[in-house]
């Protein structure tokens, strides 16, 4: 189902010059939980990335995350899947107070170039809630069933 559209928060952007004929971020479908972000890389300079290299691919974008909200920059599975294409600092953190432009850190963990031409979606986006906590010091943590046990502590 479509989210009717007095339900979403606003997103407010700015188009920078080098992303000037790129397509704004879309959800490809209704319920899509990402919009995909495009490569704003020059036309005549095409990005090849090879095995083992990763690379700052710009999106032409300055976003505007409302003030409690933010947004993760995700791999696409499909990327990932067929070429080995991902995001190397997965999910990238945009805060609400960032004003640079939104760029993409992808690596090829594959085994074969990869070419990064404009305009390809290279990424997604998700806006999200986000809750800033205040710390209260204390001297003894809470007993919990649980205790110090993690990292497999309850078998497999
Ligand atoms: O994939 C990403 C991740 C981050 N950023 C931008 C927006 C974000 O608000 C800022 C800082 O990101 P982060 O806090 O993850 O990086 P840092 O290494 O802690 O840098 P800083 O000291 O600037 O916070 O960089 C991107 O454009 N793409
Ligand atoms: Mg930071």
């Amino acid at each position: 189902m479509t989210l009717a559209a007095q339900t979403r928060p606003t997103l407010s952007l700015v188009r920078l010059p080098h992303g000037a004929d790129i397509d704004l971020p879309s959800y490809e479908t209704a319920g899509a939980a990402g919009m995909d972000l495009r490569a704003a890389v020059a036309a005549d300079e095409t990005m090849v990335l090879s095995p083992g290299r990763r690379a700052l691919v710009p999106t032409g974008f300055i976003f505007e995350i409302p003030s409690g909200y933010e947004a993760q920059i995700r791999p696409r599975s499909g990327l990932a899947f067929k070429h080995g294409i991902t995001c190397l600092n997965t999910p990238g953190t945009i805060d609400s107070d960032y004003r640079g432009e939104v760029k993409v850190l992808l690596v090829n963990l594959g085994d074969e170039d990869f070419r990064i031409e404009r305009g390809m979606r290279i990424a997604q986006m998700v806006v999200a809630p986000v809750t800033q906590v205040t710390l209260t010091e204390a001297s003894l943590a809470g007993q919990t069933q649980r205790g110090t046990g993690g990292f497999g502590s309850t078998g497999v």
